[in-house]
């Protein structure tokens, strides 16, 4: 079965690849990801400089998926911007995922990713924190907006940005009516965590991570329905753009789903988190099973192809 996927002007061997900050801290880790069934990987969302994150735990599994509040800790942008210019690109595509704590760190690290000339492909998170007291980037639309504005121009290339979740049909025009003043925004990856929920433990009667009072974002389960819902608002809204798929993967029917739904690629986040790396040749085995099944001879054919009733 033909898995093969593309996004910009690059051919994948698949459309899997890992969500930013799952699996892809250290070398070590990106290293596991470049030898799974993978068709491509992601580094954690980087800051300026290294961040040790929130005090643990700071992550927690729970039968529907999962809740964080990391705090973004990461090596520094230079330890991921030294792995994509040591990296073999032959053996599959890579991006880099950034996260600066202010326009100004943004700027700095994509002058310098620009500079570097890699192949690597940047996936801006627009989850990023903003000034304290005010909303993240992604719901701060004339904030979402300058932010845009200042580091197309700076980074002068295509790259991608990745959202957290919109609920309200106003608020997808809204921000897709953003995305689409910038061509250099050429994917727009949904979703992030569903943002500052609140997984109690019943026998401790406690909350289960330290940060925040136990409030953090939500993967699994719980979010893919949200997540399908974002990649086909976005899907229907930017035609100039591709989208890739993030949120409540676990099995090769959730990746066709994403598919179906607009996604050019699917990105798995909790599921990795708790099975692996080895994840990757399961999903593209059942998925293949599917697609066979159905009597589809590539992926491309599934395409955006989620049919209305
Ligand atoms: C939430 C932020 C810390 C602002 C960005 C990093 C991040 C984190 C994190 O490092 O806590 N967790 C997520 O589920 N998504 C993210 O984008």
């Amino acid at each position: 079965m033909d898995l093969s996927a593309s996004l910009l002007d690059i051919r994948f061997a698949n459309p899997l690849l890992n969500a930013s900050g799952v699996w892809c801290r250290y070398n070590e880790e990106l290293d596991g990801l470049r030898d799974s069934a993978a068709g491509s990987f992601i580094t954690k969302s980087c800051t300026l400089a290294t961040r040790a994150g929130n005090p643990e735990p700071r992550y927690y599994a729970t039968p529907l998926g999962s809740i964080n509040s990391m705090g973004l800790p990461n090596e520094g942008y230079t330890y991921y911007l030294d792995y994509a210019r040591a990296y073999d690109y032959a053996k599959k595509p890579l991006f880099m995922s950034v996260a600066g704590l202010s326009l100004e760190d943004n700027l700095a690290m994509l002058a310098a990713i620009r500079d570097a000339g890699l192949p690597a492909v940047v996936e801006l998170n627009l989850s990023c924190p903003n000034v304290p007291g005010k909303p993240q980037i992604a719901y701060d639309f004339a904030a979402m907006d300058r932010m845009l504005e200042a580091t197309s121009r700076e980074y002068g290339r295509p790259f991608g940005v990745k959202m957290p979740p919109y609920f309200d049909i106003a608020h997808f025009d809204e921000a897709a009516a953003i995305l689409n003043k910038y061509p250099l925004v050429a994917f727009i990856t949904c979703i992030n965590s569903i943002g500052n929920a609140l997984v109690i433990d019943i026998e401790q009667e406690s909350v289960v991570i330290k940060p925040k009072d136990g409030f953090g974002g939500i993967g699994g389960d719980y979010v893919l329905p949200t997540a399908l819902a974002n990649v086909n608002a976005f899907f229907r809204r930017c035609p100039q753009k591709q989208v890739i798929g993030c949120g409540g993967v676990k099995t090769g029917e959730h990746v066709f789903m994403h598919l179906l739904a607009g996604a050019s690629l699917v990105q798995v986040g909790t599921a990795l988190q708790e099975e692996g790396p080895g994840i990757f040749a399961r999903l593209n085995g059942e998925l293949a099973a599917l697609l066979e099944r159905k009597g589809y001879t590539s992926i491309e054919a599934v395409l955006g192809k989620l049919k209305t009733l």
